[in-house]
């Protein structure tokens, strides 16, 4: 297993909260990783650390060690717009831009240089919507804005968008709360499907929805990481007591 994300002693705090308490983890490239936990324990929070979103909150302040590949990625070298496009972010309520489904996908590639022309730049907005299993519906109206598609289309385009800059990491902060079943089936499959090119972490309320898709499950719990390890042995052999109350419905 080759571990694409480190996390060493990671606290957060915002202003005097503290959010995240001592957390350390790593992040294997080849798995899908669920973070899960009640409502506040933080799942949020460490998972906005892992591209530095939380930059964006004023009171909010990280220290501890976190890795990309081995690179330092709170150090000053450290280009944030371009740490974000390898580390894409997926929102939980579908926010595409109010420009074309065309547009939603080029603008990334456009800004960071990746496309030499017109034709190339066609093509990595084809096959970045085939990835995000959306090319099918949408190609023949590629002009129409993004916003106008149904919610698990928007979040389809969505995942297509941070797939269009090539990242190697996609974090996805409860996908699926927004959409109903069959697109939530949909985003699952989905995910299943971009195993392995993309390394990816997803934050999920629901515990099904982290034994369908993921191999490894993070479980948070006021701040900290009680437990960690295969999905499988999460579900039905926890090793911690605040585990198996949460899995078996005592709180959250
Ligand atoms: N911008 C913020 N400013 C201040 N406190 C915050 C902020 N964002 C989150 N918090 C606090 O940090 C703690 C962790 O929140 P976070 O959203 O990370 O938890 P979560 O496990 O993702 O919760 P949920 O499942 O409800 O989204 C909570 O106590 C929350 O109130």
């Amino acid at each position: 297993m080759t571990q694409k994300i480190t996390a060493r002693d990671v606290n957060v705090f915002y202003g005097d909260k503290q959010a995240i308490r001592n957390v350390s983890i790593d992040v294997d490239q080849e798995d899908v990783t669920a973070f899960i936990g009640p409502s506040g324990c933080g799942k949020s929070t460490f998972l906005r650390t892992l591209n530095r979103m939380n930059d964006t909150v004023a009171s909010a302040r990280v220290e501890g060690d976190i890795r990309l590949d081995g690179e330092n990625i709170y150090s000053k070298d450290m280009d944030v717009v371009q740490l974000r496009a390898r580390v894409g972010m997926v929102f939980q309520k579908p926010n595409p831009f109010p420009k074309s489904i065309y547009e939603n996908v080029a603008y990334g590639p456009r800004i960071h240089g990746l496309a030499n022309g017109k034709a190339e730049l066609d093509g990595i907005v084809e096959r970045s919507l085939s990835r995000a299993g959306l090319w099918t519906e949408v190609k023949d109206r590629l002009s129409d804005s993004g916003t106008a598609l149904s919610g698990g289309q928007q979040q389809r385009l969505c995942i297509a968008r941070a797939i269009a800059v090539d990242p190697e990491v996609i974090l996805m902060d409860e996908p699926c709360s927004a959409l109903d079943p069959i697109a939530t089936a949909r985003i699952e499959e989905l995910i299943h499907d971009l195993r392995g090119r993309y390394a990816i972490v997803i934050v999920t309320h629901n515990m099904q929805q982290a034994a369908r898709v993921s191999q490894k499950t993070a479980f948070f719990h006021l701040g900290e990481l009680v437990e960690y390890g295969d999905t499988n042995n999460i579900f039905t052999n926890p090793r911690e007591q605040r585990t198996t109350d949460y899995i078996t419905g005592r709180y959250g």
